[in-house]
């Protein structure tokens, strides 16, 4: 059969899958680029998601997540019932339908539908036999036995570093952190308290109002007049250590999608959001236009850029996003300690330009939503000593818990903080000042 024929019969084949299973399929799709080729699921999630109804969409993201978030469990539970490792795509289905099946999910409609997936795919109708087997032998076992398997630990290339920068005790409890998950956090247009009464969430001590269980963003009241957007509570406090005021000429230097810019903006700081991505950018004015905030926007290499000087600079960096696993699962599988120098060198060169883009007298906030101290409290370090003119300010707030405090004088959160009321993402944060 020639190479058409076969993907029209592919074709033919994905239009009678029924309806029911594309979530699935799709969150395949998904476990395969990240898995399979190291992918992270911001990079092809649209394109594996396109054409996908609403509810589909958010059903394959949560399946791809669930099977993430438990990767060795699924695997521990596997192992016994099989003899030698099965092929990447059969051993995704098989993680998929012991994670459901893990998660109480009805024990024959799992089995059955995930057996029909086997032996509609080109690479796994071979090991439909073995697949239902398999899966039978995990269903009489898998909801009592996946309580008592371990937390999911990270991979070495993140686990190593973290513990030598945390000790064994606070790497098991980060991952205890990312295992758990994360909360949805909103900052508020205008008055925080108000916001919490209107949405039931509860108002943190930063500031941030936190809601309980699974929500659709869009439905909470406030949403469409653009009374709120959404933010960890980590990452709404750069900006207010920034402590932008009316007037003051701001630059935010990485600017997109612009959680902080919009928190800029809301305080009436005249605001300059910067980013090299044009897709990202446009998200951020689309969050402009929703809160009716103004600022300029433009979609420049801030290594290249010229403008200024200004009297405060928030430099939210690029960098390995390792703070974030909680909400992203996929970062541990999707990076390697190989991708982390080029970003290291990067944040060096961009705190380097913001430094020349400030006034005599101004305040920069570098930080990143990293947990690798070379992302963090180095990069603050060796920038104090290419600078002369800059000096580090202790940030100075009555949120602040001790805790939080690092030993050169930034903020060091990390996601087992707040265990008790959901955690928050890691964060790095240093406050600046250039010598009038
Ligand atoms: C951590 S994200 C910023 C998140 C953003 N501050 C927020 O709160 O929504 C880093 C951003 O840096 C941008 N970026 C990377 N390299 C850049 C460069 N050379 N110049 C300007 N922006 C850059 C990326 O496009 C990305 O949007």
């Amino acid at each position: 059969m020639g190479k058409e024929a076969r993907q029209g019969r592919a074709r033919r084949g994905a239009e009678h899958l029924p309806e029911s299973q594309r979530p699935r399929q799709a969150a395949l799709a998904l476990l395969s680029a990240v898995l399979g080729e190291g992918r992270p699921l911001s990079d092809v999630e649209e394109r594996l998601l396109e054409g996908l109804p609403p509810e589909a969409r958010a059903r394959a993201g949560r399946l791809a997540d669930a099977v993430l978030r438990n990767l060795p469990r699924a695997d521990r539970l596997l192992a016994p019932h099989l003899t030698k490792r099965p092929p990447m795509a059969t051993l995704n289905l098989l993680r998929l339908g012991t994670t459901e099946l893990a998660e109480g999910a009805a024990a024959h409609g799992v089995v059955s539908d995930i057996v029909g997936l086997a032996g509609h795919g080109k690479k796994t109708a071979q090991h439909k036999g073995l697949v239902n087997a398999v899966l039978r032998k995990v269903a009489e076992e898998a909801p009592e036995a996946w309580e008592g398997l371990p937390v999911p630990r990270l991979p070495g290339w993140l686990r190593k570093p973290l513990n030598a920068a945390y000790g064994p005790a606070r790497t098991a409890a980060m991952e205890r952190a990312h295992h758990a998950g994360a909360p949805l956090d909103l900052t508020a247009k205008g008055d925080p308290q108000a916001l919490a009464e209107a949405t039931g969430g509860e108002l943190l001590p930063t500031g941030s109002v936190r809601i309980a269980g699974s929500v659709q963003v869009s439905a909470l009241p406030g949403f469409a007049e653009g009374a709120f957007w959404v933010q960890d509570a980590a990452a709404a406090l750069p900006a207010k250590l920034l402590g932008a005021k009316a007037g003051a000429k701001v630059l935010d230097l990485c600017a997109a999608p612009g959680g902080k810019t919009l928190q800029m903006a809301a305080t009436g700081a005249e605001v300059t959001a910067l980013d090299i991505s044009g897709p990202r950018l446009a998200r951020l004015r689309e969050n402009l236009a929703r809160t009716g905030l103004a600022t300029r926007t433009v979609t420049a290499d801030a290594l290249h850029w010229e403008g200024g000087p200004f009297d405060a600079i928030l430099l939210d960096a690029p960098c390995s996003a390792t703070g974030t696993v909680r909400r992203h699962p996929d970062l541990p599988f999707a990076r390697t300690a190989a991708s982390l120098a080029p970003l290291a060198e990067l944040q060096a060169a961009l705190i380097d330009r913001a430094v020349a883009l400030l006034a005599p007298g101004g305040t920069l906030v570098y930080c990143t939503c990293s947990l690798l101290p070379e992302e963090g409290a180095a990069q603050v370090e060796a920038a104090l000593g290419r600078h002369a003119s800059l000096a580090l300010e202790r940030p100075d707030a009555e949120w602040i818990e001790e805790a939080w405090r690092s030993p050169e004088g930034g903020l060091r959160l990390t996601p087992d903080l707040w265990a008790e009321r959901g955690g928050m993402d890691g964060f790095y944060i240093a406050r600046m000042v250039r010598a009038g």
